[in-house]
């Protein structure tokens, strides 16, 4: 066997087995307001501002008090001006912001590409050189050590070490091969070692870069359906109080006090919750950064909220609750079969069983019993596969060998007419009860099958994932474990690691149908996967996440993709999606509580005129009506600047139930908005009223 032994896992795991991330997520630098300031005052072209309509309207309001400034002078008109045109650029901002960070990711991998030329094969074989632009579907390229992959394919000639850090940021290589479910690579990473041949898989333009540029750019970001509802709510609440400020100002005249237009368009602005709908976009696109960041691609921002709704979430034993690398750890013999025969057996079904039991079976045989691990392989080999749950060889003197489950053996076994040995079973379930795997050995020759030995695979709990999974219990999220292994396994290791369920001796069909049936109970279920087999169940979950090292058939049907191909990132995506969630509640909250308490605030300085009784209203004691209100849209506009770094980095977030959330930030947020403006109106009010000819 000349295969190079590397683990396909691209991220060596830490501690906890949770890899690090590329980037330190969710940074913001103070500078990047300035360098996003033409982008946002592009922004204000009206065919854009439009698809906001909170923002839309405040630009129309400054659009008119413009006009006054020419019809109607003042400073007052002026000051208030100027200071519209800020709310709606400061609204820009936090989008440009948002989206200037997806935009320098993007260059990066721009870069990364441009200079790809590609080794072309021609119809008879020969090398052409060409564009990587040029390639089309289906064309095949060679790669040799030093190359960059021109495009995104399938590997269908050779074995080579791949260097992906230029995609997932990691340095570690992997190993990409023909056949099987390591042949799939992406364009722009670079082959270390040996000569592959690939074959490309998409037409120009439809590259796994091209979409994660567009993505992270958010030129391809639709709204989704919160967001949508968001909007309309938002949009009605700007309805209302436009209708409310029209309908003031016969009220106004009525009483002896009619306002100019300038004042009922500042008293509108801060009226309609101009703060939310200035950062709801930027909320959205930092959430999907934040995944970008810990190198997840999610295909719409759809799958990224559905994340922060899952309430059910199905992980795999093995790699993600346990180690990946299940070990063998000893053989043992039935009755009447000798130690050295069962190991020659053993080897002889391992030889070519690339997974990785199946080299930790070779390797054991090497180290513990002095077999040649490198023996050519004599016979037909029979593939691991999870369905049969059993591998081997189909031997040239026509006997056969299977190693796999118990059940799984046993049954073939049976099919022969012949039965497990008592001290077999026993062995097999001493190992499940202990947490490890028993993998059964068996032959048939001449019509008669025979069992030969037991395989004790150890398999390793990871420290620390006890503790996410009471965490995300707290959160109300249901863990299950899924596994192909048997019953008694499955239960030792669910108890050690404290899953909420098991599903044991699982097969795909197993995985769809237990996923359709929580989601008929209502729920939103998450689910990791990487093999064709995967991809129905991937396709099935509200969220799919397939790993990059898996098949382009678990690429498609999932709804993100894991670059760094950790089992456990599932659990981060889910706290990014509450996280999202959150974020968005906080400010609404912040934001509605906010227009509130500035109602307080100027509605007393408008009417101070008219009625001097007002005056009593005027709690906050701001100098004059004009400059309440001029203090007002200061304050609206400032405040939208002030929360720009929060929608960027999300509300710090602590794993608790959703009913001690909401009362928290009820509590911080709904009475923090209603305090703030007070006292921010009240400073701001006793700077502007040292301005002469303003107030
Ligand atoms: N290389 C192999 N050859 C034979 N049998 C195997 C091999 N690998 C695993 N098995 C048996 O097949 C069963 C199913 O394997 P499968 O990979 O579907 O699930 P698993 O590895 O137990 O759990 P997980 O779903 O978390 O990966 C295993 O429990 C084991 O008994
Ligand atoms: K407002
Ligand atoms: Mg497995």
């Amino acid at each position: 066997m000349t295969a190079p032994v590397l683990t396909d896992r691209s991220v060596p795991p830490t501690e906890t087995g949770l890899p690090p991330s590329r980037i330190s997520a969710g940074v913001f630098s103070p500078r990047s307001l300035i360098t996003a300031l033409p982008n946002a005052l592009r922004g204000l072209d009206p065919r854009r501002m439009v698809k906001n309509p909170v923002m839309f309207v405040v630009e129309i309001g400054s659009v008119l008090s413009t006009i006054l400034c020419f019809t109607e002078f003042s400073g007052f008109v002026l000051a208030v001006t100027i200071w519209l045109w800020l709310t709606v650029i400061f609204a820009n901002l936090a989008d440009a912001v948002a989206e200037g960070r997806g935009k320098a990711q993007a260059a990066s991998l721009r870069a990364g590409r441009a200079t790809a030329t590609a080794r072309k094969l021609d119809r008879d074989g020969r090398e052409i050189s060409v564009p990587a632009g040029d390639l089309r579907k289906g064309d095949r390229v060679v790669c040799e050590a030093g190359d960059v992959i021109p495009g995104d394919g399938d590997v269908v000639e050779g074995v080579a070490a791949v260097d992906e850090s230029a995609i997932t940021g990691e340095s570690a290589p992997v190993v990409r091969e023909s056949g099987g479910d390591r042949s799939s690579v992406t364009g722009g990473t670079r082959v270390l070692s040996d000569r592959i041949v690939v074959e490309i898989r998409n037409e120009p333009g439809d590259s796994f870069v091209d979409r994660m540029i567009a993505l992270v750019e958010g030129s391809q970001r639709q709204k989704t359906p919160n967001e949508i509802a968001l909007n309309v709510l938002l949009a009605s609440l700007t309805i209302v109080f436009l209708l409310v400020t029209i309908a003031l100002q016969p009220m106004a005249d009525f009483s002896g006090a009619p306002q100019s237009i300038v004042v009922l368009v500042a008293l509108l602005v801060c009226l309609i919750p101009t703060t939310i709908g200035a950062l709801v976009s930027a909320i959205g696109v930092a959430g999907m950064d934040r995944l970008v960041q810990r190198n997840v691609l999610a295909m719409s921002g759809r799958a990224v909220e559905a994340a922060g709704d899952v309430s059910t979430l199905l992980l795999d034993k093995t790699g993600t609750i346990t180690f990946g690398n299940r070990r063998a750890d000893r053989f043992l013999p039935a009755p009447g079969v000798d130690g050295n025969d069962l190991a020659k057996a053993v080897l002889a079904a391992s030889l070519a069983d690339e997974t990785p039991e199946g080299r930790s079976i070779v390797e054991l045989c090497a180290e513990r019993y002095g077999l040649d691990a490198a023996a050519p392989v004599a016979g037909e080999v029979v593939e691991f596969s999870a369905r049969t749950r059993m591998s081997g060889i189909d031997l040239p003197d026509g006997s056969e060998l299977r190693k796999g489950a118990v059940t799984a053996v046993a049954e073939w076994v049976r099919s022969h007419g012949d039965e497990l040995p008592t001290e077999s079973q026993n062995d097999a379930d001493a190992i499940a009860a202990d947490g490890g795997t028993a993998l059964l050995l068996a032959r048939t020759a001449k019509g008669r099958a025979e069992v030969l030995g037991v395989i004790h695979l150890k398999d390793v709990v990871k420290p620390g994932i006890a503790e996410k999974f009471s965490e995300l219990r707290t959160m109300g999220i249901r863990t299950v474990m899924i596994t192909g292994d048997s019953a008694l396994t499955a239960r030792t290791i669910a108890k050690e690691a404290g899953v909420d369920d098991f599903l044991a001796e699982a097969t795909p069909e197993d995985k769809l149908a237990y996923i359709r049936k929580q989601q008929e109970g209502g729920r939103i279920v998450a689910m990791t996967g990487d093999g064709t087999n995967d991809a129905p169940a991937l396709a099935q979950a509200d969220v799919g996440v397939a790993m990059n090292t898996g098949t382009a058939a678990a690429k498609e049907a999932g709804n993100m993709v894991d670059l760094d191909s950790s089992p456990t990132k599932l659990i981060e995506i889910v706290e990014i999606g509450k996280q999202l969630l959150i974020t968005r509640g906080a400010l609404t909250t912040f934001s509605i509580a906010n227009d509130v308490a500035k109602y307080f605030a100027i509605l007393p300085a408008m009417f101070m005129v008219a009625y001097p009784g007002l005056s009593a209203l005027n709690i906050m004691g701001l100098s004059s009506p004009q400059s309440a209100i001029i203090s007002a849209v200061i304050f609206n506009a400032l405040v939208i600047v002030a929360l720009i770094p929060l929608a960027i980095r999300g509300v710090r977030y602590r794993p608790t139930s959703a009913s001690k959330l909401l009362s928290r930030n009820l509590f911080i947020y709904g009475l923090g908005g209603l305090v703030v403006p007070f006292v921010g109106i009240k400073i701001i009010d006793l700077l502007v009223s040292l301005i002469p000819g303003v107030a």
